[in-house]
């Protein structure tokens, strides 16, 4: 027979919830991020180790729960996990009000003897964790996103991975369109917000930052590109994928909707690269990252991070502190209501873009 650190979830016997002890569970949703191994691994270990809890891992986010694809997360399954991107327990873009809501929620923590939950995801995921803590039920959260767009944290985990990989990007791009003398467009991720655009474009000396806050004409980037090259430099533009020029009304998407109705992004580096080419007569190429920088391994930051807000969030539990999530204010680990930290999306302040784009060019 062999022990049960050795099976995967699905191949346990169903988890039997001891007397007097308490179970937590642990959802991750929404698109994944570097670091969230770490937060799971910092609860599970810190949670077992020291305070004698017991966990459930829910698979593949709010639909896991729905579903009841829960399975009893043992020490084994955190073991050396903090160095591994993605997330063990999976995700989804699952709506849990569109499958039976609060209620729904309410019979399966029930029925799977869950006495509380950690929702760790991003401003989409902790606003559903706060409609069901409304409602009644007893939820933390643990803020993620790559953009580094929630208001309520100074830093998610996943976006300095994020922008160590753009920057490393786009320092490649730069040797080869040096080699070429060609302008280099490089395409980040970044929705609503231009965090890793700004961030690897300062780091990896780009000519021209472009970023959803600020809309731009091309006229004004062809004026930039132009100067660069004109200084004998490869102009190296850095485009976060939420980028609007003054011309449109909307974010550029050819690739359709995602699962929970928004245009899925990328490409505005492709389109840009040709209205550039054809206006300053540089020869353009275009790179988009895309979900490279969403994978693999954390860097130290964010799995010091990650971890930290674990802690935190396990220690919210144990004080039964529900509608909270954890965030970092300067180098602390706090706890804010999950109200607070949903009323805005955290966007590049004027005056941070207007130092950088003073230098463009
Ligand atoms: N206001 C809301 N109420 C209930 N559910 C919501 C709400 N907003 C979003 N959701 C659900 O939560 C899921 C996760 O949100 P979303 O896809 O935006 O990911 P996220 O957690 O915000 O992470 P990401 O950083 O990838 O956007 C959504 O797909 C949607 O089904
Ligand atoms: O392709 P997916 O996984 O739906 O997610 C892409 C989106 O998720 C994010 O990485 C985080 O919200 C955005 O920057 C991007 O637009
Ligand atoms: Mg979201």
């Amino acid at each position: 027979m062999p022990e049960l650190s050795e099976l995967t979830g699905s191949e346990r016997a169903p988890y039997v919830h001891q007397d007097g002890s308490m179970a937590i569970g642990i959802l991750t949703s929404g698109g994944d991020a570097p670091g969230l191994n770490a937060v799971i691994r910092a609860i599970v270990f810190s949670g077992i180790q020291t305070h004698g809890l017991e966990f459930l891992g829910i698979r593949n986010g709010w639909k896991g729960l729905v579903d009841q694809d829960v399975f009893e997360l043992v020490r084994h399954d955190i073991m050396g996990i903090s160095k591994q991107g993605g997330t063990i327990l999976g995700t989804s873009r699952t709506n849990p009000f569109e499958h039976g809501g609060a209620e729904r929620v309410r019979e399966v923590m029930e029925s799977t003897g869950m006495d509380a939950l950690i929702a760790i995801g991003g401003e989409g995921t902790l606003a559903a964790a706060n409609r069901l803590s409304d409602l009644g039920l007893p939820i933390v959260g643990v803020p993620k996103t790559v953009d580094n767009d929630l208001d309520a944290t100074d830093y998610t985990f996943g976006f300095d991975t994020a922008v160590q990989i753009a920057t490393e990007a786009m320092d490649r791009l730069r040797t080869t369109g040096d080699s070429h003398q060609r302008c280099m467009v490089a395409e980040v991720m970044g929705r609503h917000v231009g965090w890793i655009a700004l961030h690897s474009g300062v780091a990896a000396g780009a000519h021209v930052i472009l970023i959803p806050e600020k809309k731009t004409s091309i006229d004004q980037i062809c004026d930039w590109v132009t100067k660069a090259h004109g200084r004998g430099r490869a102009p190296l533009v850095a485009v976060a994928e939420g980028f609007l020029l003054d011309s449109m009304t909307d974010v550029h998407n050819e690739r359709g909707l995602d699962a929970f109705g928004r245009p899925r992004l990328g490409g505005i580096g492709e389109m840009l690269a040709p209205m550039i080419e054809d206006r300053t007569g540089i020869e353009t190429r275009a790179t988009t990252l895309g979900h490279i920088q969403r994978g693999g391994t954390p860097t130290a930051f964010d799995r010091v991070l990650a971890t930290r807000l674990g802690w935190g969030a396990l220690q919210m539990v144990r004080e039964r502190k529900w509608g909270f999530m954890v965030a970092l204010k300067g180098t602390e680990i706090v706890d804010v209501p999950f109200a607070e930290a949903l009323g805005s999306l955290k966007t590049v302040p004027d005056a941070r873009y207007d130092e950088v784009s003073a230098l463009f060019g």
